[in-house]
């Protein structure tokens, strides 16, 4: 295995193979004096002890941390450790249930309209009757309201959008027709639509043909050369390797209804150690060299 994909499928609830050890701060590898360092108007995210949830219960806490402008972000760690909550809690979605959170400055419902994500594929409705060309301008709604016409400008930055993930040429297609891989890019496409300054992509590289991958990693590697800041979660730790300045590792609560927590933040050689992936990913061997990061579980 070449990535933690295998790793992420076990139980990260079950105590047993929870005994973790006390949690590394976020700023360990770096993190607070980096935090420290940047000024609010340098970062794009700024988490102060922070915990995301639902219903009043936190999914995932103790997150201290900045994001500079410009940065992309491997968010990494095991099925249940928090990490579309916490995206979702940028998104201001999710409930901040302790701590505060500044995007770019202000509230995450404030600073949406600088946002674009793309959420996990199985949230997504392939049967909806629309096109491709719809599903991308429906990214331009939440700056413009769904009522308000699109207009020409609106329609070249739709262009612009299918162009850039390659797929101009599938515009008129029925969205559910394309295969799983275009639905990413064209989903892709709807979050670039309105010119985020801040990415948010849930796991977009799983499931994809090694084609697809490819593209999608050459995107990110582009948007973040254009200065704007990414944070992608991921099970495969080569791609955080190949396309991304920063990690940050979360590890599941030590019990089932415990929230996750970070397990080491910072530039991706000081924060993807082994150490730290071991400690996300407790129940796993994991093996790490100057090109990949292995995990097997321990029952394999
Ligand atoms: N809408 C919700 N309401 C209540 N609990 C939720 C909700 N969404 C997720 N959870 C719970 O929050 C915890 C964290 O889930 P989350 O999806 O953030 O983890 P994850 O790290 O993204 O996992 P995965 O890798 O499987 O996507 C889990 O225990 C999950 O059951």
């Amino acid at each position: 295995m070449t990535a933690a994909r295998d790793a992420a499928a076990s139980d990260p609830g079950d105590a047993q193979h929870c005994a973790a050890p006390e949690p590394m701060q976020a700023g360990g590898a770096d993190g607070g004096a980096e935090r420290g360092a940047l000024a609010a108007s340098d970062a794009a995210l700024v988490l102060e002890g922070a915990a995301f949830g639902y219903h009043g219960t936190s999914r995932v806490e103790g997150l201290t941390l900045a994001v500079p402008v410009g940065a992309a972000v491997a968010l990494i760690g095991p099925n249940g450790s928090g990490k579309s909550t916490l995206l979702r809690g940028i998104l201001g979605l999710a409930e901040l249930t302790g701590g505060s959170i500044r995007v770019f400055g202000e509230t995450p419902d404030r600073a949406r309209r600088r946002i674009g994500s793309l959420p996990q594929a199985d949230t997504r409705d392939a049967t909806l009757p629309v096109t491709l060309r719809q599903v991308v301008t429906m990214g331009l709604y939440r700056s413009r309201g769904a009522l308000r016409p699109i207009g020409r400008t609106g329609r070249e930055a739709v262009s612009r959008a299918l162009e850039r993930v390659g797929l101009s040429a599938w515009a008129s297609r029925r969205f559910g027709e394309l295969s799983g891989g275009q639905q990413q890019r064209g989903i892709l496409a709807r979050a670039l639509v309105s010119d985020p300054q801040l990415l948010l992509l849930d796991e977009p590289f799983n499931g994809l043909d090694r084609e697809n991958r490819d593209v999608l990693l050459r995107l990110v590697r582009e948007l973040r050369a254009e200065g704007r800041t990414i944070i992608v979660s991921t099970h495969d730790l080569e791609i955080a390797q190949e396309a991304c300045s920063h990690a940050l590792l979360l590890a599941s609560g030590h019990h089932p209804n415990q929230p996750g927590h970070p397990a080491a933040y910072g530039p991706v050689e000081q924060a993807l150690t082994l150490d730290a992936v071991q400690h996300a990913f407790q129940d796993t061997t994991v093996e790490l060299d100057h090109h990949t990061v292995t995990t097997t579980r321990e029952t394999e």
